[in-house]
This record gives C-alpha cells, structure tokens and sequence, in this order.
C-alpha cells in the first residue's frame, strides 16, 4: 500500500455530470481526472512517495523556477516539494480548486526571491484546465524556466501516439541534445523519448484506439515529451518496472526562451485537455 492510499491531503472536485478530479495540497499536484466519460487519464505511480518534502511519481508535477537540470536548482525546482493552501473556492465537491503557495525563509534559502502562486484547477464534464500563475511580490526581477508535467495514463504504449508536431523543432535529450525537425504525422512512443519540442503553438492530440484527448497550452509555447523506456524505467525507484507501458508525459512548458517576471508582475501559464473521444 503507498501513502497515497493511506489520505494524503486532498481536493475533489466533480461535476454534475460526472467528471472527478483530485489534487494533493502536496505540491498543488493533480492526482486524477477522469472526464464524464468515465476514463481515468492521469497515471499517478502505485509507488509514489507522498512523505513531506518528496517528489510525487505522476500525476501533473509543477516544474518551478527550473525546469529539469537547467540550472542550480534541484531537479524540477522545489514547488513540487511543498505543501500548498487551498483557497476559498477549494472546498470539497466543486468544480474549481485553487491553491496557493507563497515565499517562506525555505524556499528562500533555495531561490532568493518572494512570490505568491496559485494553481487553479478547473472541471468540466469534458475539460479540464489548469492554470498556473506567479505574482512576483519583491522589489527585483527574477527569472524562470517551468512546466506542467503531466503523467498520461494510458493501457499500452504501443498504441498511443501524439498528433500536432509535425515540422516541430525539438532537442532531443537523448541523443547529445542534438537538435531536430519532427517528420512524423503521428508520433509513436515506440522507444524511449525524452524531448523538447520548441513552440508548439498548435493544439496536440493523445490517441490511443477510440480514445482522443487534445492538449492545448497558453503562456507555455513548449512542449516536453517523456517516456523512460523499460530500461530506465526500471532504475527509478518510485515506478513500478512495466509503469513505462502505461503513462506517456505530455508538459506543457516554458524552456527555451525564460520568463523574466518584473515585480508587481503576473505570469500566468495554462494546460487545457479535452476529451473529445467519439465528438
Ligand atoms: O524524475 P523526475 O525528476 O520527476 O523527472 C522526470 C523527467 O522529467 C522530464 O520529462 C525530463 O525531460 C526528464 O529528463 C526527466 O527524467
């Protein structure tokens, strides 16, 4: 049994209609959603660790202020590390939640600088947004990387494959960070990937058999693609060994070009997924 099973602190929202969705105050962290349609779509590991302080295995992770190594930071930053504040409308049963996060002499000690963040989470019977914001709340400029890191859970890899990035420019991560143009139509997680594909301004689609999910962004004109293959898979403590069968990360991101976010300033980026399966 993980400590996921055991209550970790959680909203649930649903919808009349009968989407739900849950989110771990522990990093504002989504955990489930499932559209009225009835399938879950957010693989969330069986071995995640929900103990204070770790890194959630799954779900939609929030990389912030760096995204992945690109810089001194812990991987992925430490937003995903801290427990968060719900809000007002965050109660139990509705169909927004927010959280909040603000500055604390922690996470000062990692990364200088006062903030305050939210993450609103927003259901519909088909839809669900989220949307990540950062009010730069000191006297300074500051700069960042981020990402959305949403697990998708899927039943087999092999017949998924992601529409919308052809012609794409992308950094592909595991291959020297040698950068190349997307020539597929459809791309098949037929093999490990680990990808940056650069402004992708045209809404992607998640196909696997019937089922079809598009994935749209604002503020984030990136797109990260990772799937760790049955190898790597099998060194990452807190995955089952087959997890890479059954979850492909579709992130929305903003890599290549920071953000830098004056004080008195908003920056607000957004993930939006539908599920259009049989529209
Ligand atoms: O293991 P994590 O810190 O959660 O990172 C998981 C993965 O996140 C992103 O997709 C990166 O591009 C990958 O290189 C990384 O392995």
């Amino acid at each position: 049994m993980n400590s996921f099973q055991q209550d970790p602190a959680t909203l649930h929202l649903a919808t009349p209609g009968g989407a739900a969705a849950s989110v771990l105050h522990h990093g504002a962290q989504l955990a489930s959603w499932r559209s009225a349609k009835g399938t879950e779509n957010i693989y969330l590991s069986e071995l995640a660790d929900f103990s204070p302080g770790s890194s959630v295995r799954g779900g939609a992770p929030i990389c912030f202020p760096q995204f992945s190594t690109l810089g001194d930071l812990p991987l992925h930053g430490f937003f995903r590390n801290q427990t968060w504040t719900p809000v007002a409308s965050g109660a139990d049963g509705a169909e927004v939640a927010r959280l909040q996060l603000t500055d604390t002499p922690e996470t000062r000690a990692l990364w200088p600088h006062s903030f305050q963040a939210e993450l609103q989470v927003t259901l519909t019977d088909r839809s669900l947004e989220v949307a990540f914001s950062v009010l730069n709340t000191g006297s300074e400029v500051f700069s960042f990387t981020a990402a959305l890191h949403t697990y998708f859970r899927v039943t087999a890899i092999e017949n998924v494959s992601i529409a919308g990035l052809q012609n794409i420019r992308y950094l592909d991560k595991l291959k020297d960070n040698v950068i190349a143009a997307e020539t597929n139509e459809r791309l098949l997680i037929d093999r490990p990937l680990d990808r940056i594909y650069y402004n992708t301004t045209d809404e992607l689609t998640l196909e696997e058999g019937e089922r079809r999910l598009l994935i749209s962004a604002q503020g984030m004109p990136d797109t990260v693609v990772w799937n760790p293959g049955p190898e790597r898979c099998a060194t990452i403590a807190d995955l089952p060994d087959d997890a890479w069968r059954h979850f492909v990360c579709i992130e929305a991101a903003a890599i290549d070009i920071p953000i830098s976010l004056a004080p008195g300033a908003t920056w607000r980026g957004v993930q939006k997924i539908t599920d259009i399966q049989g529209d």
